[in-house]
């Protein structure tokens, strides 16, 4: 990258954290989609704390993902996760990564709608399917056919997903260019 292309970066996610103002930037969408990944490099570049309601949950519960769905229940992850994401919303100087289902739940939607700029990191079922097969912690996709399951889950999620007030397409391109598409879209939004 040329020197002007990287004070054109710089230059960018600074105007973004000056017009995000007090407001947190959250990242929705499905697992795999690269909300944990490119949001700790957002943060990075807009110099804001990066918090990841998964780890945050993890962290209260002294718990895996895997082990609060087998001990505790899907039912009781989700009040934890709306729990942990009202709690972290009130630091406004962040980058959020949610938990693949944290937007679909009602209450925890009305929450980031109230007070963040919220980011749908969109991708198709082959790409999310690819990365979310390199690693068996997604207790969700714990199924006879996981495949058919995630095509599911994106039937059902991506019209609520889509009521996030950006969308950015998570391409398979290294993640700071993720991460710009997200700077620019924002910025964008933010200017109209
Ligand atoms: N743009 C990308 N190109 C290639 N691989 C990617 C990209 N974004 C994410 N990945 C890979 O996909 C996998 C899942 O990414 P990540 O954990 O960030 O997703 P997530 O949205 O946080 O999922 P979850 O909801 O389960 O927490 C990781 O191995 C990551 O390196
Ligand atoms: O899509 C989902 O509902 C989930 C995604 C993960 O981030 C975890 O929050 C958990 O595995 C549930
Ligand atoms: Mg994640």
């Amino acid at each position: 990258m040329s020197k002007s292309e990287t004070a054109g970066r710089h230059a960018r996610a600074r105007a973004l954290a000056e017009r995000l103002g007090g407001r947190p930037l959250v990242l929705v969408g499905m697992m795999g989609a690269g909300k944990t990944t490119v949001g700790r490099r957002l943060a990075n570049r807009l110099g804001r704390q990066f918090l990841d309601s998964d780890e945050e949950i993890e962290k209260a519960a002294h718990m895996s993902i895997p082990e609060i769905f087998a001990q505790r229940g899907e039912p009781e992850f989700r009040a934890g996760e709306t729990r942990v994401i009202a709690r972290v919303l009130k630091d406004t100087d962040i980058v959020l990564a949610t938990g693949g289902g944290a937007f679909v739940n009602l209450e925890t939607r009305a929450l980031i709608k109230a007070g963040a700029l919220s980011v749908w990191l969109k991708a198709d079922a082959d790409i999310l399917f690819e990365r979310v097969s390199r690693r068996a912690n997604r207790p969700l996709l714990k199924t006879d056919n996981p495949r058919a399951t995630l095509e599911k889950l994106i039937a059902d999620r991506y019209p609520i997903y889509a009521e996030a007030d950006i969308t950015v397409l998570s391409r398979d391109v290294p993640h700071e260019a993720v991460a710009s598409d997200v700077i620019n879209a924002a910025l964008h939004h933010l200017k109209t």
